[in-house]
């Protein structure tokens, strides 16, 4: 009894919790995001043994480091073991300027995914993310002073390039999924990158995940909470700014924002902002705030930076221009 429960591969659990009224007809086939990681290779098997030949694997090649090539290997000789088709694509992750190479190979990535996904006729992707994955991103978002978005950490499911990604693993630690794998006769890959305490989201897993688990053994579970917490009120925060530009107008109305109370206000003005593809630091939409209240002549002049455009006073509204951006 024992030996079947530990034989187990726990993350069944995971993609049984995330489809639990998966039909075998419209939602397959799908395909898993397989870097060679414990983690997806975790995944990769179980989804194989949930939908038997309804399961392709995805590798992509981002050609940054040296230890690329070995990732490649070993995903071919686990699918060629296992019997699974193994899709490689080649990306190039080079990050363009004032972004980090983490976001442009994350980027890249999940475009890569969804287009050779897509053409593939999968359904969905699955992604190994999982509970310890999400703590470091809540801690991570916390390091630097994020708001709601940020400290809803990652969704169980988003659409990214017309495919609906998933993360069934969100809910297992990262250690029960590595006990596991260890005792198979299946190889997988350990990121050398991943224990460089250069990065932060690294150093976050070397120190302070153990501290956590010794304070509060209970730490997944309830940052997890409190990350589905953030998401909801989250969403209502978009509810309201959507309602609340429908009646500012769009542009906003200088006047008609002045009426709004200042957390609404400036809830507005980052939704509309934002939708100018323009996110606002948090001095940046203090000032902004400040202008709005003290524009109560017609000669007062708003001009301000916000990202990489401007937000200035035009008549009675607000509005935002972006030269570099029309520019690209
Ligand atoms: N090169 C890649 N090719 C395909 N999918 C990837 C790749 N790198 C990451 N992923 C997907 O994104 C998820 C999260 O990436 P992350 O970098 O946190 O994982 P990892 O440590 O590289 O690998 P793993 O999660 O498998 O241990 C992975 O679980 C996997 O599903």
């Amino acid at each position: 009894m024992v030996a079947s429960v530990a034989s187990l591969n726990p993350a069944l659990a995971g993609i049984d919790s995330l489809f639990p009224a998966f039909s075998s007809s419209s939602s397959l086939p799908l395909g898993v995001a397989y870097s060679g990681g414990a983690d997806s290779t975790a995944l990769l098997l179980a989804t194989a043994e949930r939908w038997p030949g309804q399961v392709q694997a995805f590798h992509i090649h981002h050609g940054l480091q040296a230890a690329a090539d070995d990732f490649v290997r070993v995903c071919e000789s686990v699918c060629t073991m296992v019997g699974l088709p193994l899709h490689i694509v080649q990306v190039d992750a080079r990050h363009a300027s004032g972004e980090s190479p983490e976001d442009a190979a994350r980027r890249a990535r999940y475009a890569a995914l969804a287009t050779a996904a897509t053409a593939r006729g999968m359904q969905g992707v699955l992604l190994g993310q999982h509970a310890d994955d999400q703590v470091e991103t809540m801690l991570l978002a916390l390091s630097r002073g994020a708001g709601l978005p940020g400290l809803s950490a990652m969704p169980a499911s988003f659409w990214r390039g017309g495919m609906v990604f998933y993360r069934p693993l969100l809910q297992i630690p990262s250690a029960v999924l590595r006990e596991w794998l260890v005792r198979q006769p299946i190889e997988f890959v350990d990121d050398p990158t991943n224990t460089d305490e250069r990065y932060t989201r690294n150093r976050i897993r070397a120190r302070l995940l153990p501290a956590l688990a010794q304070a509060f053994p209970q730490f997944r579970a309830t940052f997890a909470r409190s990350a589905r917490h953030a998401a909801q009120a989250q969403a209502v925060l978009v509810e309201v700014a959507a309602q609340d530009l429908a009646v500012v107008g769009n542009p906003p109305a200088i006047k008609a924002l002045q009426a709004l109370s200042l957390p609404r206000r400036a809830n507005v003005l980052r939704h509309w902002l934002l939708q100018q593809q323009a996110t606002p630091s948090a001095a940046q939409l203090e000032q902004l705030l400040h202008q709005v209240a003290a524009c109560t002549t017609r000669g007062h002049r708003i001009h301000l930076k916000v990202a990489s455009g401007h937000v200035t006073r035009l008549g009675a509204s607000l509005c935002y221009s972006d030269a570099a951006a029309r520019a690209r």
